[in-house]
Formats: C-alpha cells, structure tokens, sequence
C-alpha cells in the first residue's frame, strides 16, 4: 500500500471531515464453554464515533475483539465497512486497529520507534519508510524526543500514548478502543483526547463510564451478553444513565455484582 507523505504534516480534522464508518452485526453470537459471551447482536450503525457501554462483564471487550478480527464469533457476522471480519484477514488489519485496555499486551519492542514503527512494516513498507514515518507520528503528538526512548522506562499512561501512536500511524480507517482511559490521571486522559480527535477515521470507543462517550454521535448498550439499545448517542446514554442510577438506588448489594 502506497502512503502520501504529505498527509503526515500536523492535521487536525475539521468538524463535518471525519469519515463515517458503517458496521453491521447480524445474528451474532459467541459462546465458550456453553456460556454465552454474546447472543443475539443485530445491530446496523453509520458513525463516526460509536460508543459501547456496559457494566462489568457485559461483553463490550469481547465485542470490540470481534469487531476488530481478532475473535471468531461461533454464530453471524461482524462487518465493518462491508469487510467480514472474520474471514477476511488481510483487509481486516487494513481497516481497522484496536487500542487494548493495557498496553503491556500490546508492546513488544524495546523502544518506542520501532514499536510504532513495527505496524508499518508488517503493512508491507520498508523498514526506513517505516521509520521515518513513525518518527513524523511521533512528531505529530509532539514527543520527538521519545524516539530512542526504552518503552520499559515509560508510565503506564505514556504507554497507553505509544500504542494509540502506534495504530494512528498505521491509518486504519476505524480504530477500536477498549477503555481507553481507564487508570489515567486528568491530564494524561487530556492529552489522549486530544490525540484522538486528530484522527480523520472513525472511532469506536468502549467504556463502562458515559462521559468517557460524551462526544459520540452513536452508542450501543450492552447488558448481559445482550444489547439493550442501539443508536443516537446522547439519547442511548441518557437512557444508559438512568438504568445505572435505578440500580444505584437499590439497596441489594448482591445485584450491583450482577
Ligand atoms: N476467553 C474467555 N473464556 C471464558 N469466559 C470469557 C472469556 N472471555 C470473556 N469471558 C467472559 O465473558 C464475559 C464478558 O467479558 P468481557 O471481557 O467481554 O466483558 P466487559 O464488558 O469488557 O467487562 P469489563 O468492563 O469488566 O472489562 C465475562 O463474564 C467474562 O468472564
């Protein structure tokens, strides 16, 4: 795949230029050992930022590993931009790059240039191309000076930086995040939004936490291996909200595990 470098100048998109993406979830299901994981997901949504929310253990992780190519679902599809997911590997991995929860899942080179640079290669670009185009990211994020820098010295949250560094220079046309916020401190949370906003593709975002999703024009609400709802951001989120506080008002503490 062929890259212009003059895109990698510092960018960040105007309001109405982020480029929608369509998923589709038909039929879909997972189960491991007889228990359901996910079960009966029909769900079709244009956005340019989705959010996923659920409670623990609702199954918003496996979901975002489904929907990034990562998870075989044992009954439907997952597609993202009209691509199977599942069954077509190689367009998967152009489309669309996922942000673990922890980054000590994802790194797996010793300095930061060549874990950014890492992706670019396995897209089939040459090693100096690559690297030059992970030092210009690197750049981008104002953090030039992290190139040589081992991975191993850095915070968690900075960590957290170079793996979303890592898949924004890659120019998947989706990136999924999967709590991508959870355990950062205020400004670290602020410096990653900002980041994220410099991307032009389309995000889907997981959480368990509606503010994390305030700007998302979508949400789909995940209960129990379930989806509840599915559609209008603000409106999924109010109705989201609402069900939590009912919940936070009971005073059975056996249900606020369930
Ligand atoms: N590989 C697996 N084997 C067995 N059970 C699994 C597996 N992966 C997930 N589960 C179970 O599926 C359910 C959903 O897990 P998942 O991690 O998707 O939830 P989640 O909504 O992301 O939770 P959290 O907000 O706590 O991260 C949980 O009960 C989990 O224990």
């Amino acid at each position: 795949m062929k890259m212009d470098r003059n895109r990698l100048t510092p960018q960040t998109p105007a309001a109405g230029a982020l480029r929608p993406a369509q998923l589709d979830l038909t039929g879909l299901g997972l189960r491991i050992d007889a228990k359901a994981i996910l079960q009966d997901v029909d769900v079709s949504l244009e956005f340019t930022r989705l959010g996923v929310l659920g409670r623990n253990g609702s199954g918003k992780s496996t979901l975002a590993r489904i929907i990034a190519g990562l998870v075989e679902p044992s009954e439907g599809t997952a597609r993202l931009n009209g691509i199977d997911m599942a069954r077509d590997r190689r367009a998967a991995l152009q489309e669309v790059g996922i942000l673990f929860q922890n980054p000590d899942h994802q790194i797996i080179f010793p300095t930061v240039l060549e874990e950014i640079a890492f992706g670019l290669t396995q897209q089939g670009h040459g090693k100096h191309w690559a690297e030059d185009l992970a030092r210009k990211t690197l750049q981008r994020f104002g953090k030039p000076h992290w190139a040589e820098a081992p991975v191993a010295t850095l915070s968690h949250g900075q960590k957290h930086l170079v793996c979303l560094m890592a898949v924004v220079a890659m120019r998947p046309r989706v990136i999924v995040l999967d709590e991508p916020f959870a355990g950062l401190d205020i400004p670290t949370r602020m410096q990653l939004r900002r980041a994220l906003r410099l991307h032009p593709g389309a995000i889907i975002h997981i959480s368990h936490d509606p503010e994390d999703i305030a700007d998302c024009d979508q949400c789909l609400w995940l209960d129990e291996a379930r989806v509840i709802r599915a559609g209008d951001g603000p409106e999924v989120t109010r109705a989201y909200l609402d069900a939590m506080a009912e919940k936070g008002a009971g005073d059975d503490l056996s249900d606020l595990a369930g």
